[in-house]
């Protein structure tokens, strides 16, 4: 029978289907690799240790600190941005020493925000199950890999027994024919396909993404397409892997080598759907018809073109029919699991190369990781970003997500280059307009809600 690359993926992974589940519909799926971090991870990590029991296999367990850690250049990397969340930090460490788990410390070269180390460590693969106490896990499924965010509780359950019990979900299949314009990047895609579906648009299915305009991207704009996924209600979203795939993968840390590498190979180029694949939904989009996008409303549902008129929202100050573009700004950041990576950075470095910020913007660069950070710093981006007028900080989340401490003034309109823009996600009636980073950086450079190709005032 012919099969989607996501059954593939689960059939390689059906252990059984208990007895008890034969009603429900649950199968035990073995679970190959487990990613924790500070927030949520370490209430997983201890209620285990609690329990009495361990991971099953701690080398398949891997903990970052990213959510609580502070990202302000120089401050101590063991403070938390959040007040009195320093135990968070403290608390995972000492539950994940105590487990001999994988810990990406505070003062790892190899820190950063899990979503964006764990492709780069090459922790996530094709063909792998991976789970994490964290909603956009979906990301990883850029590479191939099946991957999605759980609870606390199944991912203690995943570490003491390696597997979890859970129902296949339904699948959606999203073809992107055609190329996208010129300097039009995933995040407008991404934005578009959620401002045309709508907000619950996936239906908790496994959505896979293919065709012209999706194979032609990088693995980085990947990451960033499969990380909105769980923004229009997927279970999850995965992407054949190919060429562009393997050639990003080879070499990393926890890649396979030398033999293994070519046995893996083989098994990967079998993780295709079939071409008589049937998917429960199935939506077709033009990538010539997509332009800059932004947020303009409290869901990510809530997008149009740049050029385009926002619906009244109170929360967000606009009247209906108001056009977007022009609307004055006073924050601008760019960071976060979808847009933080050095592909990101670079694209935002072009235009803010010889420019400044508008007065009155708060600007702010957080890279998703030290690695990306690094990598910036090699290139002088961080210069460039710095001589604009931007702040440059550590890796971590930062202002993706408030949870007290540092943010923008109430009532600030601020262009993000992240995921969420719900009311007071970036802090009390902070205002966030999602986009990619380019439309951040024009934005932040022309003082208003600008174009990249028109960031002057
Ligand atoms: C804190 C964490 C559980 C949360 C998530 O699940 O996504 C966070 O990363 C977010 O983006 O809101
Ligand atoms: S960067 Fe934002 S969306 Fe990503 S994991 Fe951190 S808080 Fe969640």
């Amino acid at each position: 029978m012919a099969r989607t690359l996501f059954d593939k993926i689960w059939d390689a992974h059906r252990v059984s289907t208990p007895k008890s589940d034969e009603a429900s519909g649950e199968d035990l799926i073995a679970i190959d690799r487990v990613f924790l971090h500070e927030r949520t991870g370490s209430v997983a990590l201890e209620s285990l240790m609690a329990s009495g029991r361990e991971p099953i296999d701690p080398t398949r367990v891997f903990c970052t600190m990213d959510h609580i850690v502070s990202t302000d250049e120089g401050r101590g990397r063991n403070d938390a941005r959040t007040p009195g969340g320093e135990v968070f930090i403290t608390a995972t460490r000492a539950a994940a020493q105590k487990t001999g788990i994988n810990l990406i410390d505070v003062d790892s070269a190899d820190q950063g925000i899990v979503h964006v180390i764990s492709p780069e460590l090459g922790i996530a693969q094709p063909g792998l199950t991976l789970v994490c106490p964290d909603s956009h896990t979906c990301s990883q499924g850029a590479l191939g890999a099946a991957a999605w965010g759980i609870g606390s509780t199944d991912a203690e359950h995943a570490m003491a027994t390696g597997t979890l019990r859970l129902k296949r979900p339904p699948q959606m299949r999203i073809r992107v024919n055609g190329t996208l314009a010129d300097g039009i990047t995933a995040k407008d895609l991404i934005l578009h396909i959620i401002g045309t579906l709508g907000a619950d648009g996936a239906k908790r299915c496994a959505v896979e993404f293919c065709g012209e305009a999706v194979e032609a991207l990088g693995v980085e704009a990947r990451l960033t397409l499969c990380n909105m996924a769980v923004e229009f209600a997927a279970f999850t979203a995965i992407i054949a892997p190919d060429e562009t795939t393997f050639d990003y993968l080879e070499g990393r840390r926890f890649a396979p080598k030398a033999d293994d590498w070519d046995a893996a190979l083989a098994y990967w180029r079998t993780l295709i759907s079939d071409a008589d694949a049937t998917f429960d939904f199935e939506h077709v989009f033009d990538a010539k018809e997509i332009g800059h996008m932004i947020t303009w409303g409290t869901s990510p549902g809530q997008a149009g073109r740049l050029d385009g008129t926002a619906d009244a929202s109170d929360y967000m100050g606009l009247k209906a029919g108001e056009v977007i573009e022009g609307l004055p700004i006073g924050g601008a950041f760019i960071g976060s699991c979808t847009n933080a990576r050095i592909s990101d950075l670079r694209a935002a470095a072009k235009i803010l190369r010889g420019r400044k910020v508008a007065d009155g913007v708060t600007a702010i660069c957080v890279p998703g990781s030290m690695a990306v950070r690094r990598d910036a710093e090699a290139e002088g981006i961080d210069q460039i970003f710095r001589d604009a007028g931007f702040e440059w900080g550590e890796a971590g989340c930062a202002f993706c997500f408030y949870a007290g401490g540092r943010t923008f003034a109430p009532g600030t309109r601020v262009v993000s280059s992240t995921n969420r823009n719900f009311e007071g996600r970036q802090g009390p009636n902070v205002r966030t307009h999602l986009a990619s980073p380019a439309v951040v950086a024009a934005s932040a450079v022309a003082g208003k809600i600008a174009a990249p190709g028109n960031p002057s005032p």
